[in-house]
């Protein structure tokens, strides 16, 4: 993908500066909330979408099969055989779930992280989905992000917007980015207090189960050690479970100053997708799908991803080569 020169807006929006100018959504309220036990919500990822058949014919996929998440929640894994094929199913999965949901509730809650993800969603900015998809009713956020000025190398608001958010049409006061003129703690508080104003107007959804947000898709990475968002092995955030969003200064992964949704928001979630390419995450895989794992070994934060909703695995072989 060519990309387009880029020079970030002298003044750029964070998530406080946006919700201040962002009107409510003018739908009804009824047609924005979907509640968990909604026909849409019951049917099985196979049902929604018809699995194989549905697949660009391009597309060279390796194997896609069934699993059983800790919550009996079944799970959905896709191998390809190149980034090119991942990148073609991911993208026409997302653009399935932005029809599903602008038509459902009116508006789409995406979750971005980090990393490798971005490139991953190179379709979306091409025909036919930077045509085809209602930009307008996207509304995006960050699982986690570097507590770092938007245009750092290191800000994952900058990494998506040069790859991704420059090139569609998204409304810029749909876009939630942190504010970073505050500290982590504070960026923290910030963005959840603003999640929660969010989930008061209807923009977000709210888990009947849980209490916490639902988002309509989060899109994982994960690192080499298991790690997704910025939960990391063996760190006490793991178990945060009142925060919405919580912060870490010491992050194993440079920057160590980051922000990061608390394992009930991730869990809550109506379709996680866990996009991981690359051999250097094969071992993770294998603990998490391949039943890796020792009986002495700790878990790693991916095992802990079990949304409330659907779980697909985005692979390509060289991440599945040790399943
Ligand atoms: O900001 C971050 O660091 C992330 O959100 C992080 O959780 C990332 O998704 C994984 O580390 C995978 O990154 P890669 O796909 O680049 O390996």
């Amino acid at each position: 993908m060519a990309s387009a020169a880029f020079s970030l807006p002298s003044t750029l929006p964070t998530l406080s500066s946006t919700l201040s100018k962002s009107p409510k959504l003018s739908l009804p309220l009824h047609s924005l909330s979907v509640p968990s036990n909604s026909p849409a919500f019951s049917l099985s990822f196979s049902q929604i979408f018809s699995g194989v058949s549905r697949f660009h014919p391009a597309q060279k996929q390796l194997g896609s099969r069934a699993l059983a998440s800790p919550t009996g929640m079944a799970s959905d894994k896709r191998v390809f055989d190149s980034g090119e094929d991942l990148a073609v199913s991911l993208a026409k999965y997302t653009a399935d779930l932005s029809d599903h949901f602008a038509n459902k509730r009116g508006a789409f809650t995406v979750v971005l992280s980090g990393g490798s993800l971005i490139k991953c969603l190179r379709k979306l900015v091409e025909p036919p989905y930077v045509d085809s998809i209602d930009w307008s009713k996207w509304h995006v956020f960050w699982v986690d992000e570097r507590v770092v000025p938007k245009d750092h190398v290191d800000s994952n608001y900058k990494l998506a917007h040069d790859g991704f958010l420059s090139q569609v049409p998204i409304l810029p006061g749909h876009v939630y980015a942190i504010n970073d003129a505050l500290s982590a703690e504070g960026a923290a508080e910030d963005y959840e207090t603003c999640l929660k104003h969010l989930v008061n107007t209807k923009v977000v959804d709210v888990s009947a189960a849980s209490g916490f947000p639902k988002f309509d898709l989060m899109l994982l990475g994960m690192g080499p050690d298991g790690h997704v968002a910025s939960l990391f092995p063996g760190h006490p955030l793991l178990n945060e479970n009142q925060k919405w969003v919580t912060f870490i200064k010491d992050s194993p992964k440079p920057p160590p100053e980051r922000i990061t949704f608390s394992f009930p928001v991730i869990n809550s979630s109506a379709y996680i997708a866990l996009v991981v390419p690359g051999a250097s995450k094969a071992d993770a895989v294998y603990t998490a799908l391949g039943g890796g794992s020792s009986q002495n070994a700790e878990t790693l934060p991916v095992q802990r991803v079990a949304p409330e909703g659907v779980l697909t695995w985005f692979l390509d072989k060289d991440a599945a080569s040790k399943l």
